[in-house]
């Protein structure tokens, strides 16, 4: 099912919020409610919903464990995919404590570095190698999807060895742009550029209050 990567996106949101409603002990949820926790509205909640063919809404709202499931299965491989950090600094170790455990799915596998006081060192329990062995142990541990975390001026070296090794998909934190092949999926992330869109809009705001 190929489905619009803001539904992707929404998707996710959407289940960790469901995920936090089962633990609260809460079995039902609307649409209305759902869209309120995530600032969006109930008819949007619903054609995402209706996109991955989830129609059983009861009196009481969406069944919360089953809509979970579904999104579980649309979201998920059923085997799980291996994932790489590459780069253990401040945000390859950050990244790496927060995400180990957090699903089940998605495991890191293995860290990499070029810095010989982090090769060989752990965190949370994962492994940090020399990035000369990247091609070695993405075979080794069948890792599929790589997260560079590395200082910006390394990410150009960086998308040839990946691409060599075979890997399907990248998350990428350095602010230099990275071009790989079709064959991987590219996701780029800068807090810069996010955080320049919330001052933009704020000014935005700002600018029309003064201007009413
Ligand atoms: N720290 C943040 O909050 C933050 C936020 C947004 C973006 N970023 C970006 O994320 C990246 C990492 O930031 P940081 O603060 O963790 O930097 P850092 O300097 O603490 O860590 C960078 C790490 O990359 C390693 N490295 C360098 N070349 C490498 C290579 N060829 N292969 C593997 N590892 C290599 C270094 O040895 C170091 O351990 C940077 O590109 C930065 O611009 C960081």
């Amino acid at each position: 099912m190929k489905l619009p990567e803001k539904t992707i996106e929404r998707l996710s949101e959407y289940r960790r919020t469901l995920f936090n409603c089962l633990s609260n002990g809460k079995t039902h949820i609307y649409s209305h409610e759902l869209a309120n926790l995530h600032s969006n509205t109930a008819v949007q909640v619903r054609r995402d919903l209706m996109l991955i063919g989830f129609s059983s809404m009861t009196k009481k709202g969406y069944d919360v464990k089953e809509l979970i499931d579904l999104i579980s299965r649309i979201l998920d491989s059923k085997d799980g995919q291996n994932v790489a950090v590459l780069g253990m600094g401040n945000l390859g170790k950050a990244i790496t404590t927060y995400f180990n455990g957090k699903r089940s799915k998605l495991n890191i596998k293995a860290t990499f570095d070029v810095d010989p006081e982090k090769i060989g060192t752990f965190q949370s329990g994962v492994m940090c190698y020399s990035i000369n062995e990247f091609e070695e142990v993405v075979k080794r541990e069948n890792i599929t999807i790589a997260v560079i975390t590395a200082s910006p001026n390394a990410a150009p070296v960086l998308a040839g060895i990946i691409e060599k090794a075979g890997i399907k998909g990248v998350l990428s934190f350095t602010s230099t742009p990275i071009n790989f092949s079709d064959n991987i999926y590219y996701e780029g992330y800068d807090m810069i550029t996010s955080l320049e869109k919330v001052a933009y809009f704020v000014k935005e705001r700002s600018l029309k209050k003064k201007s009413n």
